[in-house]
């Protein structure tokens, strides 16, 4: 079985994993799949002397914990996920069931009756396939499963034990021990799957998707019957569900299979989404709903304010994954026209954002809210007549509120999406991105038919100098336009560092050298994160000199700065380097250049954190990243395993990958 085509059917649709153990989101991450985490409320309090065999009760915890979740989305999330995974894992011993131990003397319990034995683990899992009707009910289709490993211990000592126990490790694990860190070392053997025991049978989902995307009929195929539960969960009519006709038969809807194989299909679940809770505009739902993650938040904000209408860019998939079959003509029509609808207006949206950005709209509205455009006109020096279009726009963009005041003239607030990112004083500010969006990028972008005919940056076009070196030759020539991309980096730095800076256990390293870190927004997240760590932030003299300017409060003597060219001096020593947004602006030769000089300075054992946005294995996603390399000089956008390609032929390992659902991803690769 080939499995990355697999998980490729995935991409595009909403996957959600109803589970916070971190060594899930890990396994299913380096597969490949992207998802989203949205932890499941289900209690596991499931009576265990209900079921026949133990793993009935995984499988069961499993199913609760997904159907708890899908259901809970279109409310609370207002979005429907496509596909919600749910596992469960659990040790037998003895006819016992093991789960995660409450206290040392419980894991001491749990592990004694391990010592020197076989055991099973078992993880049930259940993928719960949500499908959408015209009338706003969801159809929950349920396909579960399990797998056992078998998992011998050797003879423990009690100083053993209680070494083990005292590490801390045995607390978030069923039956007390992870198998991928130290728990390892207790074990003498495993026969089956080792992902299995970590916390997810890898293969064997991959083999059900298999089965479900490659080999199964339609869901109304599968379907003779349903549960219809209204939307606060009352059941209301119930059927039963087949399953599939090329599948192996399943007993009922709620047994799990007798083997491991072969996936049980339960009951279809309808769920009437429409409520009071969250009753949205039906096409304002249609089109947030194929939105991405960063679209869909500010979507269901822009549904909560008045008039709001979303010309924005569709992500991912969206074309693709429309099924032409399932849709009436009408429907199809509105669908595909507010797609290209949003497309051609996005640039206006965009100029909108960055007029008012640049007319300080947001400051003005932020100490002075309730304004009429008359009196914002005044404060901006603009025409009252342009100024009433731009704040109508921005009403309607859900950047702006207007109330009507006693004369009709409406007044003008900002909204919550405008106090937390568009005020330039916001701690979360993109103010200094959307200036350099406004005056460097949408220049560049205005030659892009250019810049595609001749596969160059169309710099001398858009600001009459040839620039080689973006950095040196057009950002760093002007005090100004130097200003303003430090501006920019230090605004997406401070949103983004923290899901950065807390993406991997640092634990181990004392210093880092942040190369390219620009105004040190970066280091600075990353010293707040780890109290241990100290980090020298090295960038070019042109941008070291302006550093302080950006931390006028900030004294933390752990980062310092240092000026040099990465591409020719000496790097600072450090035994972590961290490289932000720095390999995407260079090509394959300039990358190995640097990953060559870092190579150079580590000893085996040191750390390279890469953070960039990974593009999807196929390239066909994020947008992000793939619209960002249409103004891009001489770089390139790259896969996580390009980079880690790059990085391997300079003695790197890429130990893990972390997808931040922040503007960036990050991975982390020890030197060998
Ligand atoms: C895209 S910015 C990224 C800034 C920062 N790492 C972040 O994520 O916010 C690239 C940075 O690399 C720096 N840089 C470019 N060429 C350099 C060189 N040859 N030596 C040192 N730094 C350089 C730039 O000055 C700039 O600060």
């Amino acid at each position: 079985m080939v499995l990355n085509p697999v998980i490729s059917k995935l991409s595009g649709k909403l996957v959600v994993l109803a589970s916070a153990s971190p060594r899930r989101l890990e396994i299913l991450r380096n597969a490949g799949l992207r998802f989203e985490v949205v932890p499941s409320w289900f209690k596991e309090t499931l009576d265990k002397g209900l079921f026949k065999a133990p793993h009935e009760y995984a499988v069961e915890t499993a199913k609760q914990k997904a159907l708890e979740v899908a259901r809970r989305m279109p409310f609370k999330h207002l979005k429907t996920p496509d596909i919600v995974i749910g596992a469960d894992t659990i040790v037998t011993v003895d006819g016992m069931i093991l789960e995660k131990p409450v206290d040392k003397h419980d894991a001491y319990r749990m592990l004694s009756s391990l010592s020197g034995k076989e055991h099973s683990v078992f993880t049930g899992v259940a993928i719960v396939l949500c499908h959408e009707k015209e009338n706003e009910e969801v159809d929950y289709q349920l396909i579960d499963f399990y797998e056992e490993t078998k998992v011998k211990f050797a003879d423990l000592s009690e100083d053993m034990l209680w070494e083990y126990i005292n590490s801390g490790e045995p607390m978030d694990k069923a039956g007390g021990y992870g198998i991928q860190a130290l728990g390892g070392m207790l074990v003498e053997y495993v026969h089956g799957d080792f992902l299995n025991v970590v916390g997810f049978p890898l293969n064997h989902f991959c083999k059900q998707l298999d089965l479900i995307y490659n080999h199964c009929a339609s869901s109304s195929d599968q379907e003779s019957a349903s549960v219809h539960v209204s939307h606060n969960g009352t059941h209301t009519t119930s059927i039963t569900t087949q399953p599939p006709p090329n599948l192996p038969n399943s007993p009922s809807a709620t047994q799990t299979h007798p083997t491991n194989d072969s996936p049980s299909f339960s009951p279809v679940h309808k769920v009437k989404r429409k409520g009071s809770e969250s009753e949205a505009g039906e096409s304002s739902w249609m089109l947030v709903n194929s939105l991405s993650k960063h679209t869909e938040n500010r979507a269901a904000e822009l549904r909560d304010s008045e008039n709001a209408t979303l010309p924005l860019i569709p992500s991912r998939g969206q074309a693709i994954e429309l099924n032409v079959t399932e849709h009436e003509d009408s429907e199809l029509k509105n669908q595909d026209l507010q797609q290209i609808t949003a497309l051609m207006d996005g640039f206006k949206a965009s100029k909108a954002l960055f007029t008012a950005s640049e007319l300080c709209v947001f400051d003005l509205l932020h100490s002075r809210p309730r304004l009429d455009a008359a009196q914002v006109a005044q404060e901006i020096k603009a025409s009252v007549k342009g100024t009433e279009c731009l704040l109508e726009a921005c009403v309607s963009l859900g950047l702006l509120k207007s109330k009507e005041r006693t004369l009709q003239k409406p007044v003008y607030e900002n909204t919550d999406l405008a106090m937390r990112f568009l005020r330039s004083d916001a701690p979360f500010s993109l103010h200094g991105y959307i200036q350099h969006c406004n005056n460097t990028i949408w220049p560049l972008f205005s030659h892009l038919e250019s810049a595609v005919r001749e596969g160059t940056n169309q710099h001398e076009k858009a600001f009459g100098k040839i620039s080689k070196d973006v950095f040196q030759d057009a950002y760093y020539n002007s005090q100004e336009v130097k200003l303003r991309f430090m501006n920019a980096m230090h605004s997406i730095a401070k949103v983004t560092g923290k899901a950065v800076a807390t993406a991997f256990d640092l634990s181990r390293y004392k210093t880092a050298c942040d190369l390219g870190g620009c105004t040190g927004a970066m280091a600075y997240e990353f010293t707040k994160a780890h109290p241990g760590l100290s980090v020298t932030v090295f960038d070019l003299p042109a941008v070291v000199e302006m550093s302080e300017h950006f931390h006028p409060l900030q004294k933390d003597n752990r980062v310092s700065f240092v000026a040099g060219d990465f591409f020719k001096d000496e790097l600072p020593k450090a035994d972590l380097y961290i490289l932000a947004r720095i390999l995407h602006d260079w090509p394959d030769e300039k990358v190995h250049i640097l990953l060559r000089k870092i190579a150079d300075a580590c000893t085996p054992g040191c750390g390279l954190l890469i953070s960039e946005i990974f593009l999807d294995e196929d390239r066909g996603a994020p947008s992000r990243g793939l619209l960002q390399a249409l103004s891009m000089s001489e770089g390139k956008q790259r896969s996580a395993t390009e980079y880690s390609l790059l990085l391997k032929s300079h003695g790197f390992i890429a130990a893990h990958v972390r997808h931040t659902d922040n503007f960036l991803d990050a991975m982390l690769c020890i030197k060998v």
